[in-house]
């Protein structure tokens, strides 16, 4: 274990706070200073001795701060090879001094685009010196320590304590060397996300903010999560957010989001097993909560409107883990904070992705996410029977739902409420009869109600099915070389049917 004693040291950073302690640790071992403009000031105003970054390379800070450390007397400092004696005979040639450790903290660029700056005081706070030195000391770990972030000083401070001395070993400066070029890409990707107009970089997941999770899907898998939760939501209530959580918010808003009207929606295990619209949030959830409060217990619920004190009183009395809406009321947090876990979140306006990827096998499917919705207007009616305005609406309502459900499925559904569902069958056969099941269960009439299929019919047996159970419209893509069969029953049995000529699969 070679351990190496820092004998001189560059200081360059944005943000000073934290820096003190480090600086007089420094000083105390007799550790030569350089550093640049305000820095340096920082340091003088503590007493400490410091070299001006100008006088070692004979020239002033430039271009407003463009140039300042970009030089042959710094990099060479800091990359020369101290076990090269070549290395050293140039750097003794040239009146280069060695420079042991580097600590920087890079120009706010993300800070800088998040707080709406103008293009041009984004440009300038990208770190171009900065970013170099970094790169320049993880290059040289052998003989360097980076320090790239101030949130590496408490790191810092603790080995200098464990070594008694401002001294560090190789495997020390290695780990650093690491974290410094996981702090240059993650500065890179958000430039780079920057210039394509991205909020996020999904492809290159690792450089987005990681959440550590209690663990993944299940207590034995650890889990993850890469993504910017403060940008999406302020918590307001409860525990932090899990793995399984996490998966059906998703589910929740990517359905809720298909409404422009106030609805409801409750999800469990990713499937929604409560939507209603209403004309206000306490009748949607309402509404939702009757299509099936066994599988509401527990799940989350997102609405598109402010949660009031009578909305409160309804959601209070149900066990939930999570509830999303864009604002609550104060007195509406005063009921729902009554419960110390459940997991209350003000939803912020941010943007989607339109690609999703999941692993498999030995490598990544990527796709564009399934972001058609059709309405009334797409509608082809295929039967005698066209379906009342009341049943477009309910047949357009069901549709919302069907894309948000995990294939096979059929949803049943009246206009502005899910009356059941059918998920994740292997038959559409059988999500027919889950659903119908359901339904009965849970004292629906489906008498005038409406079916929407996520995929076409291969066979005529889910029209029969239905209309004997009281469904009088269907909505499905279409596209069987059997249609025809479907048509023909429902003809025969006074049922309407339109197609949409869109296929929502959900695996
Ligand atoms: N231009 C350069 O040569 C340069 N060298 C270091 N910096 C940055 O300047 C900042 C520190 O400046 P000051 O010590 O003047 O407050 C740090 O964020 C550091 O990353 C530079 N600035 C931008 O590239």
């Amino acid at each position: 274990m070679s351990v190496k004693k820092i004998q001189s040291a560059l200081i360059s950073v944005y943000y000073k706070d934290g820096l003190a302690p480090i600086i007089q640790e420094l000083h105390k071992n007799g550790v030569t200073l350089y550093s640049t403009g305000g820095t340096q000031s920082f340091i003088e105003e503590l007493g400490i001795p410091v070299i001006a970054v100008e006088d070692l390379t004979g020239y002033p800070s430039i271009f407003g701060g463009r140039v300042k450390t970009l030089h042959p007397k710094v990099f060479g400092g800091i990359l020369h090879r101290r076990d090269l004696a070549s290395d050293v005979e140039v750097a003794k040639q040239y009146d280069i001094p060695a420079l042991d450790l580097v600590m920087v903290d890079l120009y706010p660029f993300e800070e800088t685009v998040a707080s709406g700056a103008s293009d041009e005081d984004i440009i300038e706070k990208i770190d171009i010196g900065g970013i170099s030195l970094i790169r320049g000391g993880a290059k040289n770990f052998n003989d360097v320590l980076i320090v790239s972030s101030r949130d590496q000083y408490a790191e810092v401070a603790a080995i200098f304590a464990a070594h008694g001395s401002t001294s560090t070993t190789l495997e020390e400066r290695r780990r650093f060397a690491g974290k410094a070029f996981q702090v240059s890409s993650h500065y890179d990707g958000a430039i780079q996300r920057y210039f394509a107009g991205q909020t996020a970089d999904l492809a290159n997941y690792t450089t987005l903010p990681a959440h550590g999770l209690r663990y993944g899907e299940n207590p034995h898998q650890q889990g993850k999560f890469y993504g910017d939760l403060a940008a999406l939501f302020d918590k307001l209530h409860g525990k932090e957010l899990s793995y399984n959580n996490l998966v059906d918010v998703d589910a929740c808003l990517s359905l809720l989001d298909e409404f422009a009207e106030t609805a409801f929606v409750i999800i469990k295990h990713m499937n929604a097993c409560g939507v209603a619209t209403g004309t206000t949030v306490k009748e949607a959830y309402d509404k939702a909560l009757s299509c099936d409060p066994i599988s509401a217990f527990g799940g989350v619920l997102a609405t598109n409107n402010t949660v009031d004190k009578a909305a409160a009183e309804s959601i209070n009395p149900l066990f939930c883990e999570i509830l999303i809406a864009p604002d609550f009321t104060e007195e509406a947090l005063e009921i729902l904070k009554t419960k110390k876990n459940r997991i209350l979140l003000k939803r912020n306006q941010v943007t989607f992705p339109k690609v999703m990827f999941k692993t498999l096998l030995n490598g990544v499917l990527e796709q564009d996410k399934d972001l058609v919705m059709e309405g009334v207007e797409d509608f082809k009616t295929v039967t005698k029977r066209v379906p009342t305005d009341e049943q477009k609406r309910a047949l357009a309502f069901a549709l919302k739902i069907c894309k948000h459900t995990k294939s096979n499925t059929i949803i049943l559904a009246n206009d502005g409420q899910l009356l059941a569902s059918g998920v994740g069958q292997t038959s559409r056969v059988d999500a027919l009869k889950q659903a119908i099941d359901k339904a009965k269960e849970f004292g629906f009439d489906l008498n005038g109600a409406v079916m929407a299929s996520d995929a076409f019919f291969p066979f005529p047996d889910c029209v029969e099915i239905a209309g004997n159970a009281g469904i009088v419209a269907v909505t499905q893509p279409g596209g069987s070389i059997k249609d025809q069969d479907s048509i023909d029953y429902c003809d025969a049995n006074d049922l309407a049917m339109v197609m949409t000529g869109i296929r929502h699969f959900k695996h």
